[in-house]
């Protein structure tokens, strides 16, 4: 597919849409995505919800073509430029954090340097990924991706290993980047107020399919949505005050 990002000017998305079309992956006899149908608007965030072992991440890793060894069948149409966020920031130890956003990349300092700028890193271009917080650490991950001008970013729990204040200033940031750069995005989440916060349209995955869809528009607030997703999830209504989806603790 033809790639686009030197035509993105603004807050439109470019390029064509990403389109998953009868996507079976197997493990053993096992179909852990079943004629899985998707698309994805340029510029559109979805945050893609669905319960342990739904195959998230399976569809996720077809989605960044690192699924090579897993059977299957079905038409992935996805933009050359895509960026993948995993959970751990995944950063080499031994290179500082400016170079950890550039790797591979030729003659990109100056980029480099604007997309830490850009997650609030300026200033610690040389310092050592063991010298970062958790949160800091994502946010380079996040620079690092940016500074690959993705059309497509794919992310998987990207903000799940870090408290839950970090992870607030995270949505902040990951949205205000959305808003500037325009990627598609795909949120791999298990969080249902985090992609109501943060995406266009939510999706959740059951049976290696796409089983509920929820747009966050106008029409409707974020409480019926969330209602909607819960039930689709299999999950009851949660107390009133107990906006995290947990059980009440008794004692
Ligand atoms: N390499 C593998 N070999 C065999 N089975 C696998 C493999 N990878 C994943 N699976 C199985 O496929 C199913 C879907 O896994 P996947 O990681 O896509 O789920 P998920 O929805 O991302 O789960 P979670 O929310 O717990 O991260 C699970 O039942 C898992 O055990």
């Amino acid at each position: 597919m033809a790639t686009h990002a030197g035509e993105l000017s603004g807050k439109e998305g470019a390029g064509e849409p990403i389109r998953v079309k009868g996507l079976t992956r197997l493990y053993g006899e096992r179909a852990v995505l079943d004629g899985l149908d998707l698309e994805i608007a340029p510029g559109e965030f979805v945050a893609l919800l669905g319960q342990s072992g739904s195959g998230k991440s399976t569809l996720l890793r077809a989605l960044a073509g690192l699924d090579g060894d897993v059977a299957g069948t079905g038409l992935v149409e996805v933009p050359e430029q895509v960026s993948v966020v995993f959970q751990d920031a995944r950063l080499l130890p031994w290179q500082r954090v400016l170079d950890n956003v550039i790797l591979g990349l030729d003659g990109a300092v100056e980029r480099g340097r604007q997309s830490l700028a850009e997650v609030g890193l300026a200033g610690r271009e040389r310092a050592w990924p063991n010298e970062l917080s958790g949160g800091e650490q994502q946010r380079v991950a996040l620079a690092r991706s940016l500074v690959r001008e993705p059309r497509l970013l794919l992310a998987d729990e990207p903000f799940g290993a870090l408290d839950a204040l970090t992870r607030l200033k995270m949505h902040g940031l990951l949205r205000r980047l959305f808003e500037e750069h325009r990627p598609a995005v795909l949120l791999v989440t298990h969080d249902v107020d985090e992609a109501i916060a943060l995406a266009d349209r939510v999706l959740v995955l059951d049976h290696g399919r796409i089983a509920a869809e929820q747009r966050l528009d106008a029409a409707r607030s974020a409480t019926e949505v969330r209602s909607e997703l819960l039930r689709a999830l299999g999950v009851g209504e949660v107390p009133a005050g107990r906006r995290d989806g947990r059980p009440h603790r008794d004692g």
